[in-house]
């Protein structure tokens, strides 16, 4: 039987930061295989490590030592243009604070990756990504003239416009109220199933990971249990 093609790969994967004088462990050895199409949620206690491993894995940040291949491609060997340019189109990124571009428009914002990767009718493919979050009346607003809410489904719009092959969500609704974080949670589901992405979710809602069909828990820059579950609810 062939094994299931693999989104992400990562080998003894570590990360050390701050000085020389002071380096911090933030990584200590990651081991990892994330399949095509997984859903994923990330948990653990404040400062485990899990923003830190999804910025290695999403090619934010380069890893210490280690390999990783991300969506086909070999993370570890590239300096950080070529990582920048590798993350184009084969990764989308959705934090908890939104960082939309103030200057640009809902439209402008979904667009601009798109146009930077070199794509083709990249405003109407950016309507139409905006239309599937429920932002087709908000095309032209400016992310100061939209909501909590709205503004992560611009984000959301943004991430899955290029068809990237992952989503990385990091507390995606850290920001927003129970109710808005609902919503934006379903909307973030939908887009995926609809998209075929493998998401990477960061969470400290247990009811979120439920719905995740695999639950990684972080502690202490490893990972201290990884489990899947045959009935999550997505
Ligand atoms: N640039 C840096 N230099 C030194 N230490 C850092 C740096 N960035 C992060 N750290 C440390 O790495 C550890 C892991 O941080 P990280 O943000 O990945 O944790 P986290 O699990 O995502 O936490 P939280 O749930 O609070 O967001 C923390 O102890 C943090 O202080």
């Amino acid at each position: 039987m062939t094994n299931p093609p693999l989104a992400i790969s990562a080998r003894n994967l570590t990360l050390t930061l701050g000085s020389d004088a002071a380096p911090v462990d933030i990584l200590r050895g990651i081991d990892l295989d994330v399949a095509d199409g997984e859903v994923v949620a990330l948990l653990g206690p404040s400062g485990s490590g899990k923003s830190s491993l999804m910025a290695v894995l999403s090619g934010l940040e380069r890893a210490t030592s280690g390999s990783l291949t991300v969506a086909g491609q070999d993370f570890t060997a590239l300096d950080e243009d070529a990582l920048a340019e590798a993350r184009r189109g084969r990764v989308g990124i959705v934090l908890q604070a939104f960082h939309l571009l103030p200057t640009m428009t809902a439209a402008e914002n979904v667009a601009t990756p798109m146009e930077l990767s070199g794509a083709s009718d990249v405003r109407a493919r950016a309507e139409e990504e905006l239309r599937a979050v429920g932002l087709g009346h908000r095309l032209d607003h400016y992310p100061t003239q939209l909501s909590g809410g709205e503004q992560q489904r611009v984000a959301i719009a943004r991430a899955t416009a290029p068809r990237p092959q992952l989503i990385f969500a990091d507390e995606p609704t850290g920001n927003l109220d129970a109710a808005t974080g609902h919503e934006i949670i379903d909307m973030l589901f939908a887009r995926r199933k609809e998209t075929g992405a493998t998401l990477l979710i960061i969470t400290h809602d247990p009811e979120l990971a439920e719905r995740c069909e695999r639950v990684i828990t972080m502690g202490d820059g490893v990972i201290a249990s990884d489990t899947k579950s045959e009935t999550a609810a997505q």
